[in-house]
């Protein structure tokens, strides 16, 4: 709920603060926070769930997991006002009231719910709304002396778009503006004035009526959208996961959405729970957010509400509300009181404020330099902005990267059979099948080795997860890579909007624009297909029929969605590249050099590189994903390995790029032309001295530069589904493996497991089992080097670990029966042999003797030699220095050092410009020989050996 003081627009008053009767007094205070937890639902109580919260006293909640729950630990949490199944609606807003009453004294208050879906937000609005307008209107009849006109408006985001609930003819998606004068807007949004506290009744049920409401597993009656209704009350719509209200279809995209915003809500929650230092504040990612952001850390009292249910079945969802409670009380408001002011004091300050104005307009020049200095304020606070949206991108990979982790140790804590209902984490397992040779070309893996190997695998195969868990992940990967699919598709609008503003007085780009536009168009295409086959299958695979069935039909489905994924990932690239080419054909970026100091060519030439808002987002754009069949990952290599000047220059200062002058471009939410600023960035006033032509082409820079900033979060999206589409692909592989070593998968029993093993001695033993492997299997000892230096044991790494050992393995076996026989051949293209892999090592080293005559000076290569034990007369010392390396898989020493230096040698830097993506794993299903026998990049082709 939120209450405006009516008459004068907020951020004026913000801006320009002038002397009222309450005083224009900015009070510093955090959001109210309450908890209120309702009894066991109906349909809680028949699925024999329990009560898993109490309210302890007034103030403090306390989740008591039941005796039998040993690995659920309690906790304690404490808040302005706790609310147990027993308090009223009038008691919850007794809690609140305070804070909707500072409405009549000319602060803006909003007060809103947040919660799980059906934990009670809507029961709970309904009466703190019905309570607010009693007293609302008692004030009013207790204040005869004052006039009152009390305006409604109420707004409904349903899948992120905004539609007015006061006029059904408006259209399902009314624009959102940032005015210079009152913040967002939304465009034609209608305003009733409510004559009585019966007709602000009517108003109010109107929209209750025109709202979104649908059924789901959890809730007869879902708010499928979130409600602002302006004088103004909140009802967001609850967050939920699809695994509990069984969402499909429309249910399962309104959910995306829901979370979505609801996980901006939380972002820009934690954000300013930090303070200051949190830096750019992300309102703008959803329109929630944006509604809502004087109530969010700005000009108003805000009261939050959390609702929670006590059913254990929903715990980990209450916990998640009570983390964002927990932020929430730390977020500081800064409300004053707006407008209560007489009409006298009203036209003096108008007064004031045309002779100011006038003033303004007599001298042009100050006001320009003015300008110009708040531009270039904005310019350092938009580079500020990026770098921040950058970080924040970075943490949430982080973060997702960490949550698998934490999930991966869970369900390896949990015995599998309480998997049934929470989310299951990825689980690493590998278990081999068929007979594997121990002997290749006169190398024999030890007893000891043998002893290793068989210890790992079983590690491995005791951690397998029973099949139903697995479906569980897959399911859930899908609808990560869902909403992956849904924010890219966001940026590809905001990416449209950009290039329609290009368009106009661009004409040499016109070409590209139009090919950009297509590929926009073909990867929309491409991702609803890929959507309408996940959601249609979903909705199959609910039905009840047995575990091993639902897997095999998983497995042909992820088959079948195979092409697809791969093409979206090819359109993606394709937007990716005509995105440079339009940046690259800009012709503002020659106009800009006119306007200041003359530049050197060279100077010039950086400016139209792609992309620089930071090193790590170039290196990133640089990047193949994991599993895709494109790869530039093969470019970077090169201009690694063969130390060419890369063809951005990561550490060029940002002063080189065109746009870095920021003025966010004057448009609307569908790229109109309004002229408008961005949010948390001054007004700027409408005078006569604003030089058009140069706002003309601070514009136009401003626009480049989102398109730059799009294309990076382009790369961002790309990698992450990718890595989505890896992991898919490994569970799958899980599975064919559980089958193939003959796992009952009709079967739903599962074996007692052992504990299990601790990541770090898993990873050693997994090392060592791979650099036997290279060795007997002759492996690129580039692609050694490479590996061994990436890959340190960090946890996250597990997935590469494992595929490599998964393919070394394989290899391994399919060695071992071709022998040194004439390379095989699957369709039209040769697979490797023993004598191919040897030949192409010997040309690596060949390659490397080469370049230690190159990198290093005859003093350093004799202290080599002397080092390497290679004889100081000796003939070919390069050839045998470089035929040392990489000989002895079993002393951990030498393994160390022969990486070293290779890595000097090809020009790697440890852990430095290698990514751990740019591994382009083919990762296929062991029934597509060929690509699971080339495996990672063959590094010799790239060498050109
Ligand atoms: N405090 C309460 N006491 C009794 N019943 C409640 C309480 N809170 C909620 N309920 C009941 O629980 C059900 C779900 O509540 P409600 O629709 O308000 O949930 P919601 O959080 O708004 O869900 P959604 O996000 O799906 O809209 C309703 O039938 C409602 O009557």
């Amino acid at each position: 709920m939120t209450v405006n003081t009516p008459a004068t627009p907020v951020s004026k008053i913000d801006r320009t603060p002038v002397s009222t009767p309450g005083g224009t007094k900015v009070k510093e205070e955090k959001i109210v926070v309450t908890v209120r937890l309702r009894p066991l639902s109906r349909r809680e109580q028949s699925l024999k769930d329990q009560v898993a919260w109490e309210c302890i006293d007034d103030q403090t909640i306390v989740f008591k997991p039941p005796p039998q729950d040993r690995l659920l630990t309690p906790a304690s949490y404490t808040f302005d006002r706790i609310f147990g199944p027993g308090s009223s609606t009038e008691t919850v807003y007794e809690g609140v009231k305070n804070v909707v009453l500072s409405a009549l004294m000319g602060i803006n208050a909003t007060i809103f719910a947040y919660g799980q879906t059906s934990s009670g937000k809507t029961y709970t609005m309904r009466g703190i709304t019905e309570k607010a307008v009693n007293d609302i209107y008692t004030h009013i009849m207790n204040t005869p002396e004052r006039d009152f006109t009390l305006k409604i408006s109420g707004m409904e985001i349903y899948n992120e778009n905004v539609r007015d609930l006061l006029n059904s003819d408006s259209g399902r998606n009314l624009k959102l503006l940032d005015d210079p004068e009152k913040g967002t807007v939304v465009e034609k949004l209608v305003e009733e004035t409510a004559n009585s506290d019966q007709h602000l009744r009517h108003l109010i049920s109107i929209c209750e009526a025109q709202r979104q409401v649908g059924e789901t597993a959890l809730n007869d009656t879902s708010s499928r959208s979130h409600q602002i209704i302006r004088l103004n009350f909140v009802d967001l719509a609850g967050s939920e996961r699809a695994s509990q209200t069984h969402a499909d279809g429309a249910r399962l995209r309104e959910g995306c959405h829901i979370n979505l915003s609801l996980m901006t809500l939380t972002t820009v929650i934690r954000k300013l729970s930090v303070g200051k230092r949190s830096g750019h504040i992300p309102y703008r990612d959803s329109k929630l957010t944006r509604i809502l952001q004087h109530s969010l850390g700005g000009n108003a009292r805000t009261a939050i509400i959390c609702t929670l249910s006590p059913a254990l079945s929903h715990v980990e969802q209450s916990r998640n509300t009570l983390s964002f409670a927990t932020r929430a009380k730390e977020v500081t408001n800064s409300a004053q009181v707006n407008m209560v002011v007489s009409d006298k004091q009203l036209v003096i300050h108008l007064q004031k404020e045309v002779a100011r104005l006038e003033a303004e307009l007599r001298t042009p020049e100050p006001s320009a330099r003015l300008d110009s200095d708040a531009l270039s304020k904005e310019k350092d606070l938009k580079i500020h902005e990026m770098e921040m949206e950058i970080e924040e991108l970075k943490r949430q990979r982080d973060f997702a990267q960490s949550q698998l982790d934490v999930l991966r140790r869970k369900i390896q804590e949990q015995p599998a059979c309480h998997a049934s209902e929470s989310p299951s984490p990825v689980v690493k397992c590998l278990s081999f099948s068929g007979p594997l040779s121990s002997k290749l070309d006169g190398k024999e893996l030890s007893h000891r080795d043998k002893t290793r190997n068989t210890t790992g695998r079983q590690t491995m195969r005791q951690s397998s997860t029973a099949p139903f868990t697995l479906m569980q992940e897959i399911r859930k990967l899908e609808q990560l890579q869902e909403q992956l699919g849904e924010e890219a598709n966001r940026a590809l609008e905001v990416l449209q909007k950009e290039v329609a503003c290009h368009k106009q007085g661009n004409q040499d780009a016109a070409e590209t624009i139009a090919k950009l536009q297509v590929e926009i168009r073909e990867m929309r295409a491409v991702k609803s297909v890929a959507k309408q086959i996940e959601v249609g299958d979903m909705a199959a695979a609910n039905a009840n029929r047995s575990v091993g069935a639902n897997l095999k039909e998983e497995i042909s489905r992820l088959h079948s969605q195979g092409s697809t994924i791969a093409n979206l990932e090819e359109q993606l690239e394709n937007v990716q590249k005509s995105i440079d080419k339009l940046v690259l054909s800009l012709p503002s970026n020659n106009e800009q050099s006119n306007d200041a100091t003359p530049k050197s060519k060279g100077q010039l030439k950086k400016k139209t590189l792609p992309l620089s808002s930071s090193n790590s987002v170039n290196r990133q754009n640089r990047i193949r994903s994991p599993c895709s069949p494109l790869s530039s990952a093969r470019d970077v290599l090169e201009s690694e390995i063969e130390n060419k000047a890369p063809e951005c220059d990561d550490n060029k200062p940002t002063e080189a790029l065109p746009g870095s002058e920021k003025v966010t471009p004057a448009k609307s939410e569908d790229g109109g032309g309004d002229i408008t600023s961005r949010e948390g960035t001054p007004c700027h006033r409408r005078s006569s001295s604003v030089n058009m032509r140069k706002m003309h082409k601070m514009f136009q820079n401003a626009a480049e530069e989102n398109v730059r900033s799009i294309r990076a979060y382009v790369t961002e999206l790309k990698e992450r589904v990718a890595k989505l589409q890896y992991q898919k692909q490994l569970l799958v592989c899980q599975v064919l493996e559980l089958e193939a070593a003959g796992y009952d998968l009709d079967n739903e029993s599962i074996n007692e497991q052992e504990p299990p093993v601790p990541w770090n001695i898993t990873f050693h033993d997994w090392r060592q089992q791979i650099i036997q492997l290279w060795d007997v299997c002759h492996v690129s000892i580039i692609h050694r080097t490479q590996f061994y230096l990436l890959f340190k044991g960090d946890p996250a790494d597990q997935i590469y670990m494992e595929v490599e050992l998964r393919r070394l393995t394989w290899l391994q076996q399919h060695l071992a029966e071709v022998g040194n026989a004439s390379p095989a051949h699957f369709g039209d293209e040769p697979t490797i042999s023993l004598s191919s892999s040897i030949r192409a090592v010997k040309r690596e080293r060949e390659f490397l003797a080469k370049r230690l005559m190159t990198r290093f000076t005859s003093w350093e290569r004799d202290a080599l030699y002397i080092k390497w034990d290679v004889p100081i007369d000796g003939k070919q010392r390069k050839h045998q220095f470089v035929n040392k390396l990489w000989t002895d898989p079993h002393d951990a020493k030498h393994v160390r050092e022969s990486a070293e230096m290779v890595a000097k040698l090809v020009g790697f830097c440890e852990g430095g410009n290698v990514s751990k993506e740019m591994f382009e794993l083919n990762f296929a299903l062991p029934a597509d020989k060929r690509t699971w026998i080339l495996g990672w990049n063959p590094i010799s082709n790239l060498l050109h050996l």
